[in-house]
């Protein structure tokens, strides 16, 4: 992949595609990592000269324009860790769009609405995600790849624009890949990896190929219970992907063949309700009463994952093991991280969420080998996969 230092930026109109994709609530960004994460490369630019367009998308508006995930208060933030002002354009390729970047100076940075608000971003249709790649391109004379979290997405500003454009990856895609490499060629062992979180149809996929590498796999978060109800289990109001259990049932069976241990919660904080204060009980993982959702592993489950985190050699940890934002249903994560801190392993803690409770919980970063910015990008790096965004700035 050609990098920064192959394009000459000076003067130019450089379209710099970003994982700006924090947690919000309301208005107010809970956690500034990825946009902090996006800073040297965008400093590097500005530095050089360029004019710096700077795009992402936030949230999953899905092709229409929802102020709830407006990227308004992003620029904001990207203001203050840039130390100089950052445009903000109302649009994404409209208007706004294109006299905001057309009034840019040398060394000036401006940031794009977000990208998800036009339904040509995410389209499956190759020629509609070619006319807003076309549109976009438009914008920029140079195309810089920085959005590692999104690099598994095949989306028009992370696959079709590159094709248009010269371009080259941002200094977060070279170091993520760089490190994520290291887990990809012969891992030591035990190689571990722990999953959790919310998007579990996303992330279901990325099981069968991991069972081919890994040594353990631990399942916990919102992920679980989809594999609780394939095994038999009542799992009440949890997350449940019931069109993949199936699917879950031949990885339970995989696992077993292929001597991988697939370690399932044992017990379970049970909620009445999904509310920070909601009331909740211990419960066996077998026996979720009908009327109660899973908000977070418990205490068994807590030391049961230590316990098959203590000898490994490798790790890599992506999503929350509970609701973490809310204090009651954090001690899972809490305890996860708290392995790995203590660990002596390769440790590799990877996406958005994860990454901001690690922060959230006041854990010590450097306690991690690497924190990455991508989740689901991560994963489906880990499984060997081509993935879209890498190709695409490959020469
Ligand atoms: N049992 C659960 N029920 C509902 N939501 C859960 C549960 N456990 C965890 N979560 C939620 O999962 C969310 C994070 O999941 P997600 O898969 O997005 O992880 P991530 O680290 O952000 O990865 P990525 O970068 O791929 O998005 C958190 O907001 C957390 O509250
Ligand atoms: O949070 C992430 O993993 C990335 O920003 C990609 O977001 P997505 O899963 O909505 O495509």
């Amino acid at each position: 992949m050609r990098t920064l230092d192959d394009l000459d930026v000076k003067g130019r109109r450089v379209l710099v595609r970003a994982d700006l994709n924090v947690p919000l609530d309301g208005e107010t960004i809970t956690d500034d990592g990825r946009i902090r994460a996006s800073v040297p490369t965008i400093k590097t630019l500005v530095d050089r000269g360029a004019q710096v367009v700077v795009c992402a998308h936030l949230g999953r508006p899905k092709g229409k324009v929802d102020q709830k995930y407006s990227l308004k208060p992003v620029a904001v933030r990207l203001g203050e860790l840039l130390g100089q002002d950052v445009a903000f354009a109302a649009d994404v390729v409209g208007d706004s769009a294109r006299s905001t970047v057309e009034s840019l100076q040398e060394g000036q940075v401006a940031l794009l609405e977000n990208l998800r608000f036009e339904p040509g971003e995410e389209s499956k249709d190759d020629a509609v995600r070619g006319e807003f790649a076309r549109k976009l391109a438009g914008l920029a004379e140079l195309y810089v790849g920085d959005g590692f979290g999104a690099v598994h997405r095949k989306h028009a500003s992370v696959y079709d624009v590159p094709e248009l454009l010269p371009h080259a990856a941002g200094g977060l895609v070279v170091a993520e890949v760089d490190v994520l490499r290291k887990l990809t060629k012969s891992p030591e062992r035990p190689y571990v990896v722990v999953l959790g979180g919310a998007k579990v149809s996303d992330k279901l996929g990325v099981i069968a190929n991991l069972l081919t590498k890994v040594d353990r796999l631990l399942i916990g978060g919102g992920m679980a219970y989809t594999f609780l109800k394939a095994q038999g289990h009542e799992v009440g109001r949890s997350l449940l992907q019931d069109d993949q259990l199936d699917q879950v049932r031949g990885f339970l069976n995989e696992a077993a063949q292929r001597g991988v241990d697939l370690v399932l919660p044992v017990d379970v904080l049970a909620a009445v309700t999904f509310a920070s204060d909601a009331e909740h009980d211990v419960v066996d993982a077998t026996a979720i009463p009908a009327d109660r959702e899973g908000l977070d592993i418990g205490p068994k489950t807590r030391e049961l994952f230590a316990s098959k985190l203590a000898d490994a050699r490798t790790v890599f940890w992506n999503g929350p093991m509970g609701v973490f934002e809310f204090d009651a249903f954090s001690g899972g994560t809490r305890a996860v991280a708290e392995a790995l801190v203590a660990s002596d392993a390769f440790t590799v803690v990877g996406g958005g969420d994860s990454a901001a409770a690690v922060r959230r919980l006041e854990l010590p970063e450097d306690g991690f080998s690497h924190i990455s910015t991508g989740g689901g990008a991560s994963l489906e790096y880990l499984e060997g996969k081509a993935l879209p965004g890498l190709a695409a700035l490959e020469d």
